[in-house]
């Protein structure tokens, strides 16, 4: 949900939360022990950030959110083959002014980061250079598993951005590369395919062999497609 003003106690208070959280990766939830994965979002204000991260747990769009201040927590529990898989995921503000002091918090114990850029806008995917500099500067390690999501795809008249040149930059990285729509309410599945994507690497403790994920990834969501005849934007 979108956040009001925060005062620098109250983000305190959040984050010395988190942060023993964080440190407690697993929670006992008696016979289940649920692990809990910290993701962060990532990109330029007004990409989409908030309304992606709320459709993957709140499964509905959010038409006119407010600009992210400081970061908003969302999180949704996953059962992966009978594990209890808790993904926490730190939407995070583009804008620098309500960014600037909590740049370090973001990376600090992350599991995966998910880069996202707005297809309509071509400055927003001139930025993710960028943003994959500052998360590399925040010393997370090479076998945290990083994607690059390219979101709106439903303004198809509007796009800038042509998937071939985002599939370049995302050979370049070897990052796996999505385009999406938290909007269309046919690519829910598809959004929901994408945190799915992490998870289970996470789950499997395998470094993300990221040539071999995106194809798998890629021939799962068409097959997983072309059964339930998801559109892919
Ligand atoms: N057409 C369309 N609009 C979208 C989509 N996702 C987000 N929007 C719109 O884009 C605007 C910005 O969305 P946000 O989710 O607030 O963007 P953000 O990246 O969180 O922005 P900051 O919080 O400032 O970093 C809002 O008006 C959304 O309704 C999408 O998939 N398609
Ligand atoms: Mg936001």
């Amino acid at each position: 949900m979108a956040t009001e003003n925060k005062t620098e106690e109250e983000f305190d208070t959040v984050f010395s939360l988190t942060d023993s959280l964080e440190l407690s990766s697993h929670h006992d939830y008696g016979p289940t022990r649920a692990r809990i994965f910290k993701i962060i979002v990532i990109g330029d204000s007004n990409v989409g950030k908030t309304c992606l991260t709320y459709r993957f747990c709140g499964g509905t769009f959010l038409s006119n959110p407010e600009a992210t201040i400081g970061v908003d927590f969302r999180e949704r529990t996953l059962e992966l083959d009978g594990e209890s898989i808790k993904l926490q995921i730190w939407d995070t503000a583009g804008q620098e002014r309500f960014r600037k002091s909590m740049v370090e918090h973001y990376y600090r114990s992350v599991h995966a980061v998910i880069f996202v850029y707005d297809v309509t806008s071509l400055p927003s995917f001139e930025s993710i250079p960028e943003w994959i500099e500052e998360c590399s500067r925040h010393a997370v390690g090479p076998l945290v598993p990083r994607i690059i999501v390219g979101n709106k795809c439903d303004l198809r008249e509007l796009r800038e951005v042509p998937a071939s040149s985002a599939q370049l930059l995302a050979d370049r990285y070897n990052y796996p590369l999505f385009e999406t729509s938290a909007k269309e309410p046919s690519e829910k599945e598809h959004v929901d395919a994408i945190f799915l994507t992490l998870a289970y690497r996470l789950k499997s403790h395998k470094p993300l062999r990221l040539k071999q994920l995106s194809e798998n990834s890629v021939r799962q969501l068409s097959q997983r497609e072309q059964e339930e005849g998801l559109c892919q934007c």
